[in-house]
């Protein structure tokens, strides 16, 4: 199982985004967290923004939607040509039809839970997404703190992905640092979005590389 480091540019300069894209060539994905000032009590960037960011680099963007209605404004991310779109299961009306949708639209899809929201609720839908995002803080601002009381939803979560035969990656998002990643790997977790901890460095893809040492040094 490999594991992916996905910087959030919520942490990066947004005057500068290109450019501190270019700073990450060892990253896996660049991590787009929308906001909308209702489902979080912050206000981040939208389509117009994704689509530009679309047009300066190849690499594999990954849109996390912290917005209300996501079966409105969801498709536009896949159609602006992100190879993933994660939406938060608290958001979604209708989340089957909205992740055929997004598949539909060449889209990987990803439900997102939030700290206090279990997965055993979602089990049935797991062969219709391809990533479950665990919110390790509550989601609307970088720099938090890593709960640690998320970590048994983490390992449930790779139990119940564990038992379909999909390629399901699961990810974690928020306070991953080389501290903490280590134990969302040990509980399961593959894919880690890290936002202040690599755009606070001076030297951030020194900070990737880190990142990916300490989660591959985790036995499964
Ligand atoms: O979705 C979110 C916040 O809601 C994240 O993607 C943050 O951007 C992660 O930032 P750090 O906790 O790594 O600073
Ligand atoms: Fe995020």
């Amino acid at each position: 199982m490999p594991n992916r480091i996905m910087p959030s540019i919520l942490s990066a300069d947004f005057a500068n985004l290109q450019r501190d894209i270019e700073a990450i060539p060892g990253a896996d994905a660049v991590h787009v967290d929308v906001m909308d000032n209702h489902f979080v009590p912050n206000l981040t960037l939208g389509l117009p923004v994704v689509q530009s960011i679309r047009r300066a680099t190849d690499k594999f963007l990954d849109i996390h939607l912290m917005i209300e209605d996501p079966d409105v404004w969801a498709p536009g991310f896949a159609e602006a040509g992100a190879e993933s779109v994660t939406f938060h299961a608290e958001a979604a009306k209708a989340p089957v039809r909205l992740a055929r949708e997004l598949r539909a639209r060449d889209a990987r899809v990803g439900l997102a839970l939030k700290p206090a929201t279990p997965i055993e609720p979602y089990a049935d839908l797991l062969p219709e997404i391809d990533m479950v995002l665990i919110m390790t803080v509550e989601p609307g601002f970088g720099g938090q703190k890593f709960l640690d009381l998320t970590l048994p939803k983490i390992e449930r979560t790779r139990a119940l992905i564990g038992r379909t035969e999909a390629d399901i990656w699961l990810q974690v998002d928020g306070g991953i640092s080389t501290e903490t990643i280590e134990r969302a790997a040990g509980a399961g977790a593959d894919s880690f979005v890290a936002g202040s901890s690599v755009f606070s460095a001076d030297d951030p893809d020194a900070m990737v590389t880190a990142l990916r040492t300490a989660a591959d040094g985790v036995r499964r």
